[in-house]
């Protein structure tokens, strides 16, 4: 362990906030305020400069998704641990990520498309029924400020259902419908479709509908309020400095 590594464990941990003026930003700042073995030494936002971050130990990333690559490769380049909430990671940005901690081993990304740990057992849930239903569509409902269709939490279960429909060894999902607008029969992940809904009033929701012969099973999950996320974060917070590497979705720091 090098000097700039070392720091002493009765310290709080260091932590900087990109895109600290958001609306989750603000909420992080909030929560990590709050907690005794943490503090805030940055907050970041649009304009002000990544050096600000550069005595954090982990940095906390809810920006968007046309910056959190940059800020990312940043972190990663100074040997600062990041948890990111900012959505958009496909699996070649994800392979990309991978690859730049290639080159520093000592540090730790976690990657969540939501914090929340009903969010998280809702997609494992739905993950545990796929197997058992012909049918499966997925409804997300989020705030009209939402930069981004459909939601991180969306595409992630989408994929999550659709391996394990082939692992199931199931066909494609049934459906002989013509669509006469396009776009009626919503967007398509991994043969699973997706409908996004946007609405004043909602903060993020989802519905995973499922049908087979004679019943269906709707797996629902609502974020009433952002504070639903903070757990889920500063649980990746803590957590992060010790795993080393990508790791994607916080499945892995609930068990
Ligand atoms: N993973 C989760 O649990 C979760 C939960 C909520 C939101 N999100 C995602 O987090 C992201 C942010 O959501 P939000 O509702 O807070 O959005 P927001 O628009 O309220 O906040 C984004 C903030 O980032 C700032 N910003 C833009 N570029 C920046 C840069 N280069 N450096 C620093 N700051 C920069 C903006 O000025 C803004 O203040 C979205 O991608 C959203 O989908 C994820
Ligand atoms: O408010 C948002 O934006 C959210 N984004 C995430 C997503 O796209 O899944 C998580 C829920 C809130």
């Amino acid at each position: 362990m090098t000097d700039e590594q070392w720091r002493n464990p009765d310290e709080p941990v260091r932590v900087g906030v990109l895109g600290a003026r958001g609306r989750m930003g603000i909420e992080v700042c909030r929560a990590v305020d709050a907690a005794d073995d943490l503090e805030v030494v940055a907050m970041v936002d649009q304009g002000d400069g990544l050096s600000a971050a550069s005595d954090a130990e982990v940095v906390v990333d809810f920006t968007t998704p046309d910056v959190v690559m940059d800020n990312l490769r940043w972190c990663i380049d100074q040997g600062i641990n990041a948890v990111v909430g900012t959505t958009g990671f496909t699996e070649q940005r994800l392979e990309q990520v991978r690859g730049w901690l290639a080159g520093k081993p000592g540090v730790g990304v976690v990657i969540a498309p939501n914090f929340g740990i009903g969010a998280v057992l809702m997609m494992q849930f739905a993950a545990r029924a796929a197997r058992h239903f012909e049918s499966v569509e997925i409804i997300e409902q989020h705030h009209p400020r939402k930069l981004d269709a459909p939601s991180g939490t969306a595409t992630h279960t989408a994929r999550q259902i659709a391996r394990a429909r082939a692992e199931a060894g199931l066909g494609p999902v049934p459906d002989a419908t013509k669509d006469e607008v396009p776009g009626a029969r919503g967007a398509e992940i991994d043969g699973v479709r997706v409908h996004a809904v946007r609405a004043t009033g909602l903060v993020a929701h989802q519905e995973v509908l499922f049908g087979t012969t004679g019943e269906t099973l709707t797996i629902r999950h609502d974020s009433y309020d952002r504070a639903s996320f903070m757990p889920g974060v500063l649980l990746a917070v803590r957590a992060v400095r010790n795993r080393p590497g990508l790791t994607v979705g916080l499945d892995a720091l609930l068990d």
